[in-house]
């Protein structure tokens, strides 16, 4: 098998973000106060240098993306693996428990995710799972991926899968 060079393509775009509301849960008792952020996605995909140079046209992966963004943006993100938190639809609402606290949403405003916080840390591979399930990428030979998400500048989680 010829030898093969691998690359290395980043995608850090300023329109690659979501405003979306949360709060961190540090425990059964202790929450943030409900809050928002611009939180920021990029990408590095590790691929091979094609016979005629080119990867992969990231122009797909970079629409992908913003897709991927697009879902979460202005929703209050709702995690719905939390062992601290219990959510219930309720004509057309999402009722939201936390310790003695009790709040009421609609559902419309809302995105309930299969997350156990709304963290950087969990909501980076959770987006690497949905860019890895988008048909518009199969097939593209990827030989590893890196999904970032930042809350704010200059903090970020990244989620890796690499093939095997
Ligand atoms: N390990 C993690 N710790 C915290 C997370 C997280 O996702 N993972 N998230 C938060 C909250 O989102 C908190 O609201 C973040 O606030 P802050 O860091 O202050 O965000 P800023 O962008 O305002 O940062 P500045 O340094 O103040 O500019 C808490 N912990």
């Amino acid at each position: 098998m010829a030898e093969q060079t691998l690359t290395r393509i980043e995608i850090s775009k300023e329109y690659l973000n979501f405003s979306a509301g949360h709060f961190t849960i540090f425990s059964a008792t202790e929450r943030e106060n409900l809050h928002g952020h611009n939180f920021h996605v990029r990408c590095a995909v590790t691929a091979a240098i094609g016979p005629n140079g080119l990867a992969f046209d990231y122009v797909d992966l970079k629409r992908v993306l913003k897709a991927l963004c697009d879902t979460f943006d202005e929703r209050l993100l709702l995690p719905e693996l939390s062992p601290f938190l219990r959510l219930e639809r309720q004509e057309g609402q999402v009722v939201v428990l936390f310790a003695e606290q009790r709040m009421t949403f609609l559902e419309r405003d809302v995105l309930l995710l299969p997350i156990r916080n709304v963290t950087i840390e969990e909501l980076a591979p959770l987006l690497l799972a949905r860019l890895r399930d988008r048909p518009e990428l199969a097939g593209m030979g990827f030989h590893a991926i890196e999904l970032g998400v930042s809350s704010g500048a200059g903090q970020w989680a990244v989620a890796t899968w690499e093939s095997a």
